[in-house]
C-alpha cells in the first residue's frame, strides 16, 4: 500500500499528475460497440452524439479471432473521430488474457490522448488496479500525455465483490466501478441464465391465511445486495457507481425498471448494449423535472441549509437539504450538456415557484 503521502504522487517519471478529485462527467449511458464490427462501426458517428460515454468494447462479445481487429478498428476510429463532449472509453481484455497488454500499449500509445478512461474487467483485488496504474503512468510518459487516463473496474468475481473498498480506493485514477452481473452470477455459481434484471424464483410469498385462498407473491431484485454494496464502496472512495448491462434487449420496460432501483440506490448510469437502450438510460438517469423543480424550491426555502421547515406538509432540514443538493446538482450538470433536459427542468421550476 502506498503511504499517503505518495498517493497522488505520478508513478512514473513524465507522468501527467493525478487527478485529485474524479471529475462528473454526464455518463447516463455507456455505449458498447464492437470496433472490429463493420454495421456497428459505420453507425458510431450518428450515435456519439447521442450518448455521454462510447465504448470500443475488446474483451467479451468480441470472438477471440476478432480481438486484433477490434483493437486496430478502435484505433482507427479514434484518431478519424472528434467526439465533441462525448467521452471515449474503452473496456480492454482481461489482465490474464493474451491481449490485455497489447491493448494497453497499442491504444495508449496512438490513441492516448482521445481516451477517457480504461475499463477494465474482471477484477480481483488492488493489485490488478496497481498493475494498470504503474503501466499506464509509463505509457503516458512515453507518449507525452498531458492528462492521466482513467480507471473503471467491472464488479464481476467474487474477490472483486470481497475486496470491493479497496479497488474502489487503489488509485486517484479510479474513476468508477460497475456491475458485471453475468460472469459475477457465473462466477458465484448463482443459478439464473439471464444478463441482469430479476427472476420470477427470487420472490417471496404472503403469509397464508388460514383457508385455501392463494397467496401472493413479490419478485425481488436479485441485485440489490450487489449493486448497494458497489455504491457505498464508490461513494466512499469518492468514484461514481454504475449498473452495468441488462440483456433482455426487446425487454425495454424491465431494463427500465433495473436501470431505475440502480439510480435510485445511486447509481449514476449503466451500459447500453443496443441502440434502443440508449434512450432508457437516457430517461432513467436524467432526474424527472418535477422532482428537480422540488429539489430547487426546497433549497430556496432553506436559505444557508440550516433549519427545519414545512412544505406542504413536509418536514426539511439540513439533510434533507442536501438529498436535495444532490438531485439539483447533477440536474445543472446534465442540463449543462443537454438544452432540452435544460428547458424541461427550468419551465417544471417556473411553474412550481409561480404557483408560490
Ligand atoms: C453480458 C456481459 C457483457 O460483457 S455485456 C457487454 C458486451 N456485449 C456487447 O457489447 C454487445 C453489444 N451489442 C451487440 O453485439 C448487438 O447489439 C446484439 C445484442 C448482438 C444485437 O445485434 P443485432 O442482432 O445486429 O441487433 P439489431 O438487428 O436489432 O441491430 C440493428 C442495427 O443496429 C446495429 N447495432 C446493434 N447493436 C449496436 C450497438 N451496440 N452499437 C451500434 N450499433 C448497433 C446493428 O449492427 C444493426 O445495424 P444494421 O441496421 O443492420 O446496419
Ligand atoms: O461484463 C459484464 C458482465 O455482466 O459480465
Ligand atoms: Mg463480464
Amino acid at each position: 500500500m502506498r503511504s499517503p503521502k505518495d498517493f497522488f504522487r505520478p508513478l512514473a517519471v513524465g507522468a501527467p499528475q493525478p487527478v485529485r478529485e474524479v471529475p462528473f462527467r454526464p455518463s447516463r449511458m455507456i455505449h458498447f460497440f464492437d470496433p472490429s464490427n463493420p454495421k456497428m462501426a459505420a453507425k458510431v458517428p450518428d450515435i456519439a452524439p447521442t450518448v455521454d460515454v462510447l465504448l470500443g468494447n475488446l474483451e467479451d462479445a468480441v470472438a477471440a479471432d476478432r480481438k486484433e481487429a477490434a483493437r486496430a478498428g478502435l484505433v482507427e476510429i479514434a484518431a478519424k473521430a472528434d467526439f465533441g463532449d462525448t467521452q471515449l472509453w474503452t473496456r480492454i481484455n482481461s489482465l490474464d488474457s493474451p491481449w490485455a497488454l497489447d491493448d494497453l500499449l497499442t491504444l495508449v500509445g496512438a490513441v492516448g490522448h482521445k481516451l477517457d478512461v480504461v475499463m477494465v474487467p474482471k477484477v480481483e483485488g488492488a493489485q490488478d488496479i496497481h498493475y494498470v496504474d504503474r503501466l499506464l503512468a509509463q505509457l503516458e510518459a512515453k507518449a507525452g500525455l498531458e492528462r492521466p487516463i482513467l480507471v473503471h473496474a467491472i464488479l464481476e468475481t467474487p474477490s472483486g465483490m470481497a475486496n470491493v473498498e479497496e479497488i474502489a480506493g487503489a488509485s486517484p485514477r479510479m474513476q468508477g466501478i460497475s456491475l458485471g452481473p453475468a460472469d459475477l452470477a457465473a462466477s458465484r455459481r448463482m443459478k439464473t441464465t439471464r444478463v441482469g434484471g430479476g427472476h420470477p424464483g427470487y420472490l417471496v410469498r404472503q403469509d397464508p391465511s388460514g383457508d385455501d385462498a392463494p397467496r401472493a407473491t413479490f419478485q425481488q431484485d436479485l441485485w440489490h445486495y450487489t449493486v448497494a454494496r458497489m455504491v457505498d464502496a464508490c461513494a466512499a472512495h469518492g468514484i461514481l457507481p454504475y449498473y452495468g448491462p441488462f440483456g433482455d434487449i426487446k425487454d425495454t420496460l424491465a431494463c427500465e425498471d433495473q436501470f431505475r432501483n440502480a439510480f435510485l440506490l445511486g447509481c449514476v448510469g449503466a451500459w447500453s448494449l443496443h441502440p434502443v437502450q440508449i434512450a432508457v438510460a437516457k430517461r432513467v438517469f436524467s432526474p424527472e423535472p418535477g422532482e428537480v423543480a422540488w429539489a430547487r424550491r426546497v433549497m430556496a426555502a432553506m436559505g444557508d441549509g440550516t433549519g427545519a421547515v414545512m412544505i406542504d406538509g413536509k418536514m426539511q432540514d439540513d439533510a434533507t437539504f442536501k438529498q436535495c443538493r444532490v438531485v439539483a446538482e447533477l440536474a445543472d450538470a446534465l442540463a449543462a450538456r443537454d438544452p432540452e433536459l435544460r428547458a424541461a427542468y427550468d419551465a417544471a421550476t417556473t411553474a412550481v415557484l409561480d404557483q408560490e
